[in-house]
C-alpha cells in the first residue's frame, strides 16, 4: 500500500487529506500536526472578538475522528522536527513524549505561515498578541474579559488588522490603527478605494495613524504604551497582523525555494523533489494576472492547492489553474472586494496600466429601498488590453461580481470583450446599463 504523510492539517492539509480519503481507498495516510484542533477558521476570529458570533464552535469544519473514521492515522500536537529527504522518512515528537521515525512514498508539505514579527523591543511583554491560530484569539478574548483592557493597538492596517480594529471597537474599545503605509488596505486596492475605508473607520471612532513606524512598545511586564517615529500611543493590548511568513523550516535546506522562503512549486504542486508536495501558505502560487510565481497567502489558494496535489500524488494527473488573489472585506457595512492586481501595483510593476471607474447606484432610481452606491474599477494593460485587477465597494452585497473579474484575468479576457458581454437585467438586482458594461465602454 501506497503511504502517504501529510505535514499540518489545517485548511491546506485538511483539503489534501479529504480529497485522498475521499477517493483514494487504497492509500496508507499517515497526519502530524503540532496543533491540538484542525481546520480553525480564522476569518471568523474578528466575529468572535467582536461578539457578532456567540461562540467558536461553528469555526471548525473537520476533526481528527472524520480523518480516523476515514481511515487515516493522526498525530495531533505531534512536531515533524525533521525530514530525512534521502531515505523519505519523517521524524516526530509528540506531546507525550513519544517519538515517531515515519516512511514515506509521497509527502504533502502543509505547514502554512508564521506572523512576521517585527524586530523591535517590547514585543515579548505581556498583553502583545499575534492572531493566528484558535488558541490566540482564545486568549485575546480571555484578556478582554478581565476589563483592564481599554486601549488597543493594532499593529498593521492590512486585512487582520482592519477586521479586528472594527472587532475590538465593536466591544467598545479605543483603538489605534498603526500602518508604515500611507493609506489601510494598500496591497488590495487602490488609494480612491482605501480612502472609504479609512472614512468609515474614522466615523466610527478607530484612530488612524499611517506612515508611521513602530519603533518599540513598552512597558513593565504589560504593555502600557506604542512608540512610533511620529507618536506614543497608551496601549492595554498590542495585537501585531503584519503579515505571514511562508513556514519552510522543514525542507529549506533540501527543496528549492522562492524569494520569500515559500517552497517553489509547479503546477502539479511538487516541489523540487518530485515525491514532495507543497500547498496553501508555505508554497507559492501562479499568479493569472502578472503571469508569474508569486505568495498569496490565503485560505482559498491553501484549499485548491491541496485538492490538486492530493489527486497528483495518487497518480490522477491534475494541473493547478493559478490563482488572481482573490479576496474581500466587510467592515460594519461597507463591503469591499478586489481581484488581480491594483492599478498602483501594476504600474510599479512595469505595466503600462490603466483604470476605468464608474460609480452607480446599484439599482434604477424607482428602487427606493436598498438601492445602494456601487464603485468599480477595472484596471487593464494599454497595449495588450488584458484585463489585470478589479475593484468593487457598495454597502450592497456585490461580492459575487468579482468572481467574474476573476475568471477573466484567469481567461486573459481583454477589457474590449468586456463591454458587450452578456449581463442580464432585473430592476430587484441591477441596471440595463450596469456599471460593469459602463466601466468597461468608458475604458480609453
Ligand atoms: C485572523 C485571520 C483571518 C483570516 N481570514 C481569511 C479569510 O477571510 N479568507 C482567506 O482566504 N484567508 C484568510 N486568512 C488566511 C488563512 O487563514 C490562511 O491562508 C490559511 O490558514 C492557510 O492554510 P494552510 O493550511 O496553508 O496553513 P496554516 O493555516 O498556517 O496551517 C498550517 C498547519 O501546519 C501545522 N504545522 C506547521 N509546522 C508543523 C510541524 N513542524 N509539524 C507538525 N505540524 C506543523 C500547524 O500546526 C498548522 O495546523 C486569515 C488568517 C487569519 C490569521
Ligand atoms: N478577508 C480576508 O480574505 C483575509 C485574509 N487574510 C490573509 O492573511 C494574511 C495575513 O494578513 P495580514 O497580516 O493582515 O497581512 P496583509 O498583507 O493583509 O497586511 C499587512 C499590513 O501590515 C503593514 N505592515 C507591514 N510591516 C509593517 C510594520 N513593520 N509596521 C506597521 N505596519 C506594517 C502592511 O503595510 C500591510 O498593510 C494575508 O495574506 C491576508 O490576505 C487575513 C485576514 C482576512
Amino acid at each position: 500500500m501506497e503511504r502517504i504523510v501529510v505535514i499540518g492539517a489545517n485548511h491546506a492539509g485538511t483539503a489534501a487529506i479529504n480529497t485522498i480519503l475521499d477517493n483514494y481507498k487504497d492509500k496508507e495516510v499517515t497526519i502530524f500536526d503540532s496543533n491540538d484542533n484542525i481546520s480553525f477558521l480564522g476569518c471568523g476570529m474578528a466575529l468572535w472578538i467582536g461578539n457578532q458570533i456567540s461562540s467558536s464552535e461553528g469555526l471548525f469544519y473537520c476533526s481528527k475522528e472524520i480523518f480516523e473514521q476515514k481511515g487515516a492515522k493522526v498525530y495531533l500536537e505531534t512536531i515533524v522536527y525533521h525530514i530525512d529527504f534521502d531515505k523519505k522518512l519523517v521524524f516526530a515528537t509528540g506531546k507525550d513524549g513519544q517519538n515517531y521515525q515515519t516512511p514515506y512514498d509521497k509527502l504533502i508539505l502543509a505547514t502554512g505561515s508564521l506572523p512576521i514579527a517585527p524586530t523591535i523591543e517590547g514585543t515579548d511583554l505581556k498583553n502583545v498578541q499575534y492572531v493566528k491560530l484558535f488558541q490566540n484569539a482564545k486568549e485575546v478574548i480571555d484578556k478582554l474579559h478581565d476589563g483592564l483592557i481599554r486601549n488597543v493597538v493594532v499593529v498593521g492596517a492590512g486585512y487582520i488588522g482592519v477586521e479586528l480594529a472594527e472587532a475590538f471597537n465593536r466591544i467598545g474599545k479605543k483603538v489605534t490603527l498603526i500602518d508604515t503605509a500611507s493609506t489601510c488596505l494598500s496591497g488590495y486596492y487602490d488609494r480612491e478605494f482605501t480612502d472609504i475605508m479609512s472614512k468609515n473607520l474614522e466615523s466610527h471612532g478607530i484612530k488612524l495613524a499611517y506612515e508611521e513606524t513602530v519603533t518599540s512598545i513598552k512597558g513593565i511586564g504589560k504593555v502600557e504604551k506604542i512608540v512610533t517615529d511620529k507618536h506614543e500611543y497608551p496601549a492595554d493590548m498590542v495585537v501585531l497582523g503584519i503579515g505571514f511568513k511562508p513556514n519552510s523550516q522543514l525542507g529549506k535546506d533540501s527543496l528549492e525555494l522562492f524569494k520569500n522562503g515559500a517552497y517553489l512549486v509547479n503546477e502539479h504542486q511538487q516541489t523540487s523533489q518530485p515525491d514532495v508536495y507543497a500547498i496553501g501558505d508555505c508554497a507559492t502560487v501562479y499568479d493569472n494576472a502578472i503571469q508569474k510565481t508569486s505568495y498569496i497567502a490565503l485560505a482559498t489558494n491553501a484549499v485548491r492547492s491541496g485538492i490538486v496535489a492530493a489527486h497528483n500524488a495518487c497518480e490522477t494527473p491534475l494541473k493547478s489553474i493559478g490563482v488572481q488573489g482573490s479576496n474581500g472585506i466587510c467592515i460594519w457595512d461597507l463591503k469591499m472586494v478586489s481581484t488581480g492586481i491594483t492599478l498602483d501595483k501594476a504600474k510599479s510593476l512595469g505595466y503600462d496600466a490603466v483604470a476605468t471607474d464608474y460609480e452607480d447606484t446599484q439599482k434604477p432610481d424607482f428602487i427606493e429601498h436598498d438601492n445602494y452606491k456601487v464603485k468599480i474599477r477595472i484596471v487593464y494593460d494599454k497595449k495588450t488590453r488584458i484585463i489585470l485587477g478589479a475593484q468593487m465597494c457598495s454597502e450592497y452585497d456585490i461580492s459575487m461580481a468579482i468572481h467574474m473579474f476573476s475568471l477573466a484575468i484567469q481567461e486573459q479576457v481583454t477589457i474590449d470583450k468586456l463591454k458587450l458581454t452578456d449581463i442580464f437585467f432585473l430592476p430587484h438586482f441591477n441596471k440595463p446599463y450596469n456599471y460593469v458594461t459602463m466601466a468597461a465602454l468608458m475604458a480609453e
